[in-house]
């Protein structure tokens, strides 16, 4: 099958059909998505899903064998250059460690055709002005990734693809890379990033893509998966909370005095209302969440 790249006028992101292989073996087949402007998508996968070789077919460093990306960056014929279309941030190791900070931020702005004075302030929001003379070998992990982002931000691109954008920051970090990412989002910009892990990307992505072993097996609101969480809910009478949710058809498991149910708090309420049955607890449950994405994505434990 040809393989073609695609302008997107809208300033869209991403994949049709997409297939590859590496030495026989298949490493993404038939992955279809977009990462829409003026939202942030994440790509939820485990490690060795295809995450990494999916960016990079984005970013044109590896050829796919079958299918199309779609991509701002495709349609050049403005002649601006490639970093005002879209920004990547694929590995912050392989910014050059014998540069310094103030080096990198300069031959940004050069290769992204902005001005030389926009330096000085990205080294203060990128938190960096005290290190500006320190070489990029010499910073750690989650200053290199703030780094890689401000490189990615620089041209104010129309899209946004960072590989694990939060990999290696601490909490305060991975506030600031959040804030940052949906700044840009909220300015219009089409954001995809990805992730091992969900509660990375739960409180920043609107969309969420899950794939495993190269094939997406879910792919919606962020909202809508995070809707199937359920509901944990406790009575005074669990019996009579236990006919309540039976006689509507509620799925349901109990631990200890607490019920998870596989409805939403307004549904279970509602039900408990109907049945005369006092609540004492009703939440949206969290832990289910990560359960769920396991019971999409296989165990890889295994390898
Ligand atoms: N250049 C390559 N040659 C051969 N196999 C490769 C190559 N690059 C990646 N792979 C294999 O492709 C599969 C997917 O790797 P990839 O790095 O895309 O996954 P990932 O989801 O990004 O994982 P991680 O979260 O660990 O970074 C893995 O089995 C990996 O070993």
């Amino acid at each position: 099958m040809a393989v073609t790249g695609m302008s997107t006028n809208d300033g869209a992101v991403g994949v049709a059909q997409l297939s590859h292989a590496f030495g026989g073996k298949d490493v993404l087949s038939d992955v279809s998505f977009r990462a829409e402007p003026g939202h942030v998508t994440a790509l939820l996968g485990a490690n060795g899903a295809g995450k990494t070789t999916l960016f990079k077919c984005i970013a044109g460093l590896v050829r796919p064998d079958a299918g199309r990306v779609f991509s701002p960056a495709m349609s050049l014929r403005s002649g601006q250059p490639p970093a005002q279309h879209i920004g990547f941030a694929l590995d912050a190791t392989a910014l050059h460690p014998g540069r310094s900070v103030r080096e990198t931020l300069r031959l940004a702005t050069i290769l992204a055709g902005v001005g030389r004075d926009r330096v000085g302030p990205m080294l203060d929001r990128v938190g960096l002005r005290r290190e500006g003379r320190k070489r990029v070998g010499a910073l750690s992990l989650g200053m290199r990734q703030r780094l890689a982002l401000w490189v990615a931000l620089i041209g104010d691109p129309r899209a946004l693809v960072l590989d694990e954008p939060a990999n290696g920051l601490d909490a305060y970090g991975t506030a600031w890379v959040h804030d940052t990412i949906r700044s840009a989002a909220e300015s219009g910009a089409a954001v995809l990033i990805s992730s091992h892990l969900l509660r990375d990307v739960e409180v920043v992505a609107d969309h969420l893509v899950v794939i495993d072993r190269g094939r997406v097996v879910s792919d919606g609101a962020a909202d809508d998966l995070l809707r199937l969480r359920g509901t944990h809910v406790a009575a005074a009478d669990p019996d009579a909370l236990t006919r309540a949710l039976t006689a509507r058809g509620m799925q349901h498991t109990w631990s200890a005095e607490t019920a998870t149910v596989q409805a939403s708090p307004e549904a279970v309420g509602q039900a408990a209302l109907e049945a005369g049955v006092p609540l004492l607890h009703l939440s949206q449950a969290r832990t289910d969440l990560q359960e769920l994405f396991m019971s999409m994505t296989t165990d890889r434990k295994d390898g």
